[in-house]
């Protein structure tokens, strides 16, 4: 088979899990190749992403280059990939999950403050309405930008602290403090990476099913039907997290308002059976037990 094109963002965090998937596929003895493509995701960053309007601005680009057959294959952060994805493109391969957790991280000048008096730099809906729920007085700014780049802010800008995927951290191997914040519920494939392919593509199907994670698939795409089955499109501050281990799943999932002032939770151990859909179904729970109304009025707060 000749050389695996590797298309991927050119952000640091997204390089460093495009040679996370070269160096998988190395290991089963096949040539790779990195093929940096530059994303409207990363072009504009005035706005925070809710109010971009679209969903996939990360993974567009690298579609457009899977379907033109610029590459082979596309790595992708699997929490920025939207749950429907364009017809041919198929997500086929899961890495190992390492870490899923939120952490903040404060500057220097806010390590004595309590956590409700801290001002914290979040876009995401998710973590606002999660860090609300706790401290339903607390103020927030916009941060946007690559892992670096809100590390610099912090730094620079006028707030306190921000949160962070603790897997961007550990890959990009950033010598900070952080904070595990148990209040949290990571996104919905927080810290997986996975790849995509072409649904037509046969050989190279193949090839990614001998990298993929059995664990951790089934794990995300519990957490994933969960995520698709209450947003139906549009955004909202859900978080969902599973765990396997010997056939057992532990499964965590949220639904807040926006001001974290309502939220349904699920919280459950049982034993893995195939051909079930259990994100969907614990979904269908809390869309009964009110999420149907709280996600209404998400919807037309945010005019989606
Ligand atoms: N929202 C952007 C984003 N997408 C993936 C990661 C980190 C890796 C991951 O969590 O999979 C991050 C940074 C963050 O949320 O702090």
């Amino acid at each position: 088979m000749k050389s695996i094109r590797i298309g991927t963002r050119n952000s640091p965090l997204a390089l460093w899990q495009a040679r996370e998937v070269a160096r998988h596929l190395q290991n089963n003895n096949y040539k790779t190749e990195i093929t940096p493509i530059l994303s409207s995701g990363d072009k504009n960053l005035t706005q925070p992403l809710y109010a971009l309007g679209i969903t996939g601005i990360f993974t567009r680009d690298l579609d457009t280059a899977l379907l033109n057959s610029e590459v082979d294959i596309a790595v992708h952060s699997l929490k920025d990939v939207p749950t429907a994805l364009p017809e041919n493109i198929e997500l086929i391969a899961y890495l190992q999950r390492d870490f899923h957790q939120d952490v903040l991280v404060r500057k220097a000048s806010s390590l004595q403050k309590p956590l409700h008096e801290l001002k914290v730099a979040t876009s995401s809906l998710r973590r606002r309405a999660f860090w609300l729920r706790e401290f339903a007085h607390a103020e927030f700014s916009d941060i946007r930008g690559n892992v670096q780049t809100r590390l610099q802010k912090l730094e620079d800008l006028d707030f306190d602290a921000t949160i962070f995927s603790l897997a961007g951290i550990k890959r990009m191997d950033l010598a900070v403090e952080y904070e595990e914040l148990p209040m949290m519920i990571s996104a919905p494939s927080q810290g997986v990476v996975a790849v995509a392919g072409l649904s037509s593509n046969k050989e190279i199907n193949e090839v990614l099913s001998q990298i993929t994670h059995p664990e951790t698939q089934i794990c995300v795409q519990m957490e994933r039907n969960f995520l698709s089955t209450l947003e139906g499109g549009c955004t909202a501050p859900i978080g969902a997290f599973a765990e396997m281990q010997d056939g057992q799943v532990r499964f965590t999932g949220r639904l807040c308002s926006l001001d974290g002032k309502d939220c349904i939770e699920t919280d459950k151990i049982f034993t893995f059976e195939e051909n079930r859909n259990y994100g969907k179904e614990l979904a269908e729970e809390i869309l009964n037990n009110g999420g149907r109304e709280l996600m209404s009025v998400i919807k037309a707060t945010l005019k989606i």
